[in-house]
């Protein structure tokens, strides 16, 4: 969450994800060219790498991290602080789009895997995925619910990959203290484990596990849980000292151009506040306290068109696709919701605090196995001591009602009539 400014697997390549590029290419470009040279550095410094052939889950990976031999591995890592920068700008100007290097992307690898055990093979296998690094997500929140390519875990902005399958989040001190408290909270086997604050090139993140680390090739989806998704304070804010946004106007007319007013035309500005609500009602978080922020599958693009998936049916569709219309799995997930349903109804951390913003992240696999965590609590705030909230009512400024438990009922009602259809 960017509001603050912004297992133990091994796996340790950051691959970044590519669908459909049209955007401002060369400003993504030069961050992603920085965030290539500093997870070379990364890569170069860190004997982890060994670990990606003894922990590489999924076929591609193994393919990739067998081809990588850890010693040409280290000689590619060596060769990157000089030639891969080099390497990369060259690919991007060329004819290799962003989209081409992505559709070709896992044949060329299956390819370069069969092929011998070379340092030219492990070079290939580098290249050809690093020239995939151009993002050309729309959003920054796009780009991080994106950030999965396979188990490898992307470098985004908000996230580094620490030691020993963590993953590393911009530090939030509201983050920060939620999960002190979970940690010792029922809640517990429903987030990620916390193991503290790491800092890293003078700045701090939250460390916590990646829970991706015991999936093999995993199916990933983002949902919000909750019928409102700003803070109250935020709407204070607002009026106190307006702050009209020019990039949520940008966003919000590229899904819909009627969708500003007259004045916010001529200014070509949103307030934040608005923004947020026009995204609720457009999506089903304002009719069923939740909403699909998007979902990876593997081997395709992250899918993150769902800003106007709003009614029962459409969600339905949605999540057939994502289970593709396995009911083991929705059984699995349905499984898991249900018991979190409960431990929420125990939960001192849950009764003393206004949960917004936060989401359930579903993971599944195709041996079956079926997981549901709650994460991102950096719009999770602390109740003022003796307020109550049922998280079911309907929200009215200075209720503080985030419409949680209302939204999971929905979620796991519309799961339960998927096994009916
Ligand atoms: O999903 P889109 O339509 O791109 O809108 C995003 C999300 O709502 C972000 O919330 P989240 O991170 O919970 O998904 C929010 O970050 P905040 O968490 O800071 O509210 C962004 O605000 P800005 O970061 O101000 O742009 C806003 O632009
Ligand atoms: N502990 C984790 N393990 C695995 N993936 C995670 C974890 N935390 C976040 N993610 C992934 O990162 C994405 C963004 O995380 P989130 O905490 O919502 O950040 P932000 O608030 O910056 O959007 C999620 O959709 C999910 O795919």
């Amino acid at each position: 969450m960017r509001v603050c400014g912004s297992g133990s697997g091994t796996l340790k390549l950051f691959f970044v994800f590519n669908p459909s590029s049209s955007v401002d290419i060369s400003r993504e470009r030069a961050q992603s060219l920085g965030d290539v040279t500093a997870l070379q550095r990364h890569t170069a410094h860190t004997a982890h790498i060994a670990h990606i052939a003894h922990t590489a889950h999924t076929t591609y990976t193994a393919q990739i991290a067998h081809t990588a031999h850890i010693a040409h591995i280290a000689h590619t890592a060596q060769a990157a602080h000089t030639t891969y920068t080099a390497q990369i700008a060259q690919t991007a100007q060329s004819s290799y789009t962003a989209q081409t290097a992505h559709t070709t992307h896992a044949a060329q690898i299956a390819q370069t895997a069969q092929s011998s055990y070379t340092a030219k093979t492990a070079q290939t296998a580098h290249t050809v995925v690093y020239s995939c690094a151009i993002p050309s997500f729309r959003t920054a929140h796009e780009k991080q619910l994106c950030m999965y390519f396979d188990n490898i875990v992307l470098f985004t902005g908000s996230f580094q990959v620490g030691e020993h399958g963590t993953l590393l989040k911009k530090f939030c001190k509201g983050e920060q203290q939620c999960y002190l408290k979970l940690m010792k909270d029922s809640l517990r086997p429903f987030v990620p484990a916390y193991h503290g604050v790491v800092q890293k090139d003078n700045q701090d993140y939250n460390m916590m596990e990646n829970l991706l680390n015991n999936f093999n090739s995993p199916y990933i989806m983002d949902c919000k849980i909750g019928s409102r998704t700003y803070l109250e304070n935020e709407l204070q804010l607002a009026r106190e000292r307006p702050q009209p946004r020019q990039d949520m106007f940008e966003k919000m007319v590229a899904v819909d151009p009627g969708a500003p007013t007259a004045e916010e035309q001529a200014q070509k500005a949103v307030l934040k506040s608005r923004y947020m609500q026009w995204r609720e009602t457009l999506s089903s978080t304002t009719t069923l306290g939740f909403r699909i922020e998007g979902f990876k599958k593997p081997n395709e693009d992250c899918q993150t068109n769902f800003k106007k998936t709003k009614s029962k049916e459409q969600v339905i569709k949605a999540l057939s696709d994502f289970v593709e219309s396995n009911t083991q799995i929705v059984w699995g997930y349905l499984r898991q919701l249900r018991q979190l349903r409960q431990v929420l109804e125990t939960s001192d951390f849950f009764k003393t605090h206004e949960v917004v913003g936060s989401s359930l992240l579903f993971v599944h696999d195709c041996s079956g196995k079926a997981r549901v965590w709650m994460i991102d609590f950096a719009k999770t705030v602390t109740l003022p001591p003796h307020f109550r909230v049922d998280h079911q009512s309907p929200w009215v400024e200075g209720n503080r009602e985030d419409g949680y438990l209302w939204g999971l009922d929905n979620l796991i009602d519309v799961l339960t009539n998927m096994l009916h259809y």
